[in-house]
C-alpha cells in the first residue's frame, strides 16, 4: 500500500532521511488528497479543449446561417417554439466533435433537439441544407478526412442528444442555440455546453457570437456590431475565462462584487413570455436598484454577468413552465467565479434529476454578499404578487 502511494507520489524512499520517513506516513493522506484534487481538475482539460472547439465551430455555423437566414430554414416545434437549420446543425457539429475528440470516453449527451421532425417527408430540403452546413463547418476545421457525413450520419449525431442524464456518470449537456427567438431577430443567442459528473456541473462553455467584447450595462450597448463574439469557459476550481470567438488571449473574469444594490443593474429575458417582467421590476425596486433592466436573450445573460457587466439576473417563468437543464448548466458554472445561482427559495440548482430542473419557480443569480438582500426582496415580492391576485 505504502509502496503504491510512494509510486503515485513519485517519491524515492531510499533518498528519504530517517526523520522524514515517519513523517511520510502522516503527510501521505494530505498529499494524496492534493494529488486527487489535481488529477480531478487535470482530468477535465481534454474535455474542456474538445468543448471549446465544438462550441466555437458550432458558433461559426450559426453565424453563417444568421447572416443569410431563409424562410425555409425555420420550423415550429410541437411546443410552438421555433427551431432552425442552425439549431440542428449546431447540435450535430457539437455531438460529432465531442465523440471524435474524446474517443476513449463513454459518450452521453443531453441536448435540446431531436431528429423526429427532420425525418418527415416535408423536411427533406431542410435536412439537405443542414447536412451541407455541417460538412462545410467540419471541413473549415480540417476535418475533411472524415468527410463527408451523409444525411443519416447527421440525423444520428443529432439523436445522440437523447440521453436522460441523471445523478451518475458523466453527461454532456447542450443547448445548440439558446435564445432561438433572439437568433431569428438578429439579436443575442448562445451555444451552451456543459459537463455533468455525478450530477454536478464541472465544466461549461458559452459561445455568444453577438455579445460585445466590451461590457454591456444598458440595452443600447447590445446593438454594437463591432468587436462582438465572446467565448466564456470554466471548470471546477479554476475560475472563469473569456476570450474572443476568433481566438484572442483569454482573460480571467469574475462576477461584480458590489454590495450596493443602487450600483447594481440587472439582467432578464428579452421575451416577456419567458419571464415575468412586472415581478422582476417589483423585486428590483424593493432592493433599491436604480438602473432599468438589461434585457438579453439566452445564456448570454450569464456570460455578461460572469464578467461583472451587471450584478443580478432574475428569471421568473410564467406558471406551469418547467426549466430544462440545458438552459442553465453552462451559465451556472460560468458565474460560479464570484457568483451564486439559486431557485427563488434560495436552494441550489440540482442538475442531477434528468432533463428537467425540478425546482421552486424562478432562478436568481448574484454575488454572495448581495444574495441575502435579494432573496428577501424576492420572497416579499412573491407574497405581494400572490395576495394581489
Ligand atoms: N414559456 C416559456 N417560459 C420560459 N422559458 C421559455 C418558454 N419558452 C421557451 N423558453 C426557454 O427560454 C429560452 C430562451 O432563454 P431566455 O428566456 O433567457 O431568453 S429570451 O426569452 O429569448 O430572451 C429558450 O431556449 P431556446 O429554446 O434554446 O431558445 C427556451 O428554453
Ligand atoms: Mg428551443
Ligand atoms: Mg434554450
Ligand atoms: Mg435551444
Amino acid at each position: 500500500m505504502v509502496a503504491s502511494i510512494v509510486r503515485t507520489l513519485q517519491l524515492n524512499p531510499t533518498t528519504l532521511s530517517p526523520i522524514s520517513r515517519p513523517l511520510l506516513f502522516f503527510s501521505i493522506p494530505l498529499q494524496l488528497r492534493a494529488v486527487r484534487r489535481a488529477s480531478v481538475s487535470m482530468s477535465y482539460n481534454r474535455q474542456l479543449a474538445a468543448a471549446k472547439k465544438a462550441a466555437a465551430l458550432a458558433a461559426c455555423l450559426c453565424q453563417k446561417v444568421q447572416k443569410a437566414l431563409l424562410q425555409s430554414d425555420v420550423q415550429s416545434k410541437y411546443d410552438k417554439t421555433p427551431v432552425t437549420v442552425a439549431d440542428y446543425g449546431s447540435q450535430a457539429v457539437v455531438s460529432y466533435i465531442l465523440e471524435k475528440e474524446l474517443p476513449s470516453m463513454s459518450f452521453s449527451l443531453v441536448a435540446e433537439e431531436d431528429s423526429e421532425d427532420l425525418r418527415k417527408e416535408e423536411a427533406q430540403g431542410m435536412l439537405k441544407r443542414i447536412t451541407e452546413l455541417v460538412n462545410e463547418t467540419l471541413a473549415s476545421d480540417g476535418m475533411a478526412d472524415m468527410m463527408p457525413l451523409s444525411e443519416e450520419d447527421v440525423l444520428v449525431a443529432i439523436d445522440s442528444g437523447k440521453s436522460e442524464g441523471g445523478p451518475h456518470g458523466q453527461h454532456w449537456v447542450l443547448d445548440p442555440i439558446d435564445g432561438t427567438k433572439g437568433f431569428l431577430r438578429g439579436d443575442q443567442y448562445a451555444i451552451a455546453l456543459a459537463l455533468l459528473d455525478e450530477g454536478k456541473v464541472v465544466l461549461g462553455v458559452l459561445a455568444c457570437p453577438n455579445l460585445p467584447l466590451a461590457a454591456v450595462a444598458s440595452h443600447n450597448q447590445l446593438i454594437s456590431k463591432d468587436d462582438v463574439g465572446c467565448l466564456f469557459y470554466a471548470h471546477v476550481g479554476t475560475g472563469t475565462y473569456m476570450q474572443s470567438l476568433d481566438g484572442s488571449k483569454s482573460t480571467k473574469v469574475h462576477v461584480s462584487a458590489t454590495e450596493n444594490p443602487e450600483e447594481a443593474s440587472f439582467f432578464e429575458s428579452f421575451e416577456a413570455a419567458h419571464s415575468m417582467h412586472d415581478l422582476s421590476g417589483l423585486i428590483a425596486k424593493k432592493l433599491g436598484v436604480k438602473a432599468p433592466p438589461v434585457r438579453i436573450d439566452s445564456q448570454a445573460k450569464y456570460g455578461a454577468l460572469s464578467r461583472g457587466d451587471g450584478a443580478i439576473y432574475l428569471r421568473f417563468p410564467h406558471k406551469g413552465y418547467r426549466e430544462k437543464i440545458w438552459d442553465h448548466a453552462a451559465g451556472y458554472i460560468v458565474v460560479a467565479a464570484g457568483g451564486v445561482a439559486t431557485d427563488a427559495a434560495g436552494n441550489p440548482l440540482d442538475f442531477s434529476r434528468g432533463r428537467y430542473l425540478d425546482m421552486d419557480t424562478g432562478i436568481i443569480v448574484t454575488n454572495q454578499k448581495l444574495m441575502p438582500a435579494l432573496l428577501k426582496a424576492v420572497q416579499e415580492s412573491l407574497k405581494e404578487k400572490a395576495s394581489s391576485l
